[in-house]
């Protein structure tokens, strides 16, 4: 049987339970034998100079997936020069171990941009794609997503239904900034890594 293996993409500015619970409930429903989350480099949708440091968002990535014997946390895209693309990701890992296959999870708001990703169509052939409902995204705009997506790459996207859990990174910076509490939005050890390290404060 092939390995299956979950990539977890993501600027993880700060990563949340949002991010864990995806990422959880996806290993379970596809059986995957790993989950590994790669927080980005230089994502070419984002504007860089408002993104923390690379090192701060793989740390909490780790203090976040440690007690996951499943979970594990690269740093390829923040190695990487230059902007980094989902395509060379993946190529990459499937380089490195050319028999296993690939699931690359996300939440509905980053798959409706998919046909703007660098070189889509190759990607949509490395990997499959699975997503989940976010705020925002209406829901026939999503299921119409899957279903071209499906006609042009027979069973690649897969709409997983899980808790819809409505926090989000930008949500949680907000907080920290207006002096809120972040208690159980991130776990415990990534709110002290928050603190100690004035994070978000401005
Ligand atoms: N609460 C959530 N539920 C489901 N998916 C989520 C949730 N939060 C983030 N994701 C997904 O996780 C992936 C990585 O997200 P990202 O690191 O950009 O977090 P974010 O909370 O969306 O950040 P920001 O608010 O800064 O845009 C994306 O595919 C995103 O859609
Ligand atoms: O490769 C691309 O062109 C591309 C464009 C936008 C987003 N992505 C990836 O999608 C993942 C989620 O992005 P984000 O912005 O929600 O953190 C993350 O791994 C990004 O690198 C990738």
């Amino acid at each position: 049987m092939k390995t299956k293996i979950g990539i977890m993409g993501g600027t993880f500015d700060p990563i949340h339970l949002g991010h864990l619970i995806l990422a959880e409930e996806t290993r379970v429903h596809f059986n995957l034998d790993k989950v590994v989350f790669i927080p980005s480099g230089r994502p070419p949708h984002k504007n860089w100079d408002d993104i923390t440091e690379p090192y701060d968002r793989y740390e909490m990535t780790l203090l976040a997936t440690n007690d996951n014997p499943y979970f594990f946390v690269s740093t390829m895209e923040i190695e990487r020069e230059g902007l980094t693309y989902t395509v060379d990701t993946i190529k990459r890992l499937k380089k490195e171990n050319k028999d296993a296959e690939y699931y690359f999870i996300t939440g509905a708001d980053s798959l409706v941009d998919i046909y703007k990703w660098k070189n889509h169509e190759e990607l949509l052939k490395l990997c499959k794609f699975v997503t989940v409902k976010r705020i925002g995204i209406p829901n026939s705009e999503l299921e119409n997503l899957i279903d071209k997506i499906n006609k042009e790459h027979r069973d690649t996207a897969y709409l997983l239904t899980i808790p819809y859990i409505d926090i989000s990174s930008t949500g949680i910076r907000n907080r920290v900034k207006r002096g809120k509490s972040i208690k159980y939005y991130v776990p415990e050890e990534v709110e002290r890594y928050i603190k100690k390290k004035k994070l978000y404060i401005e």
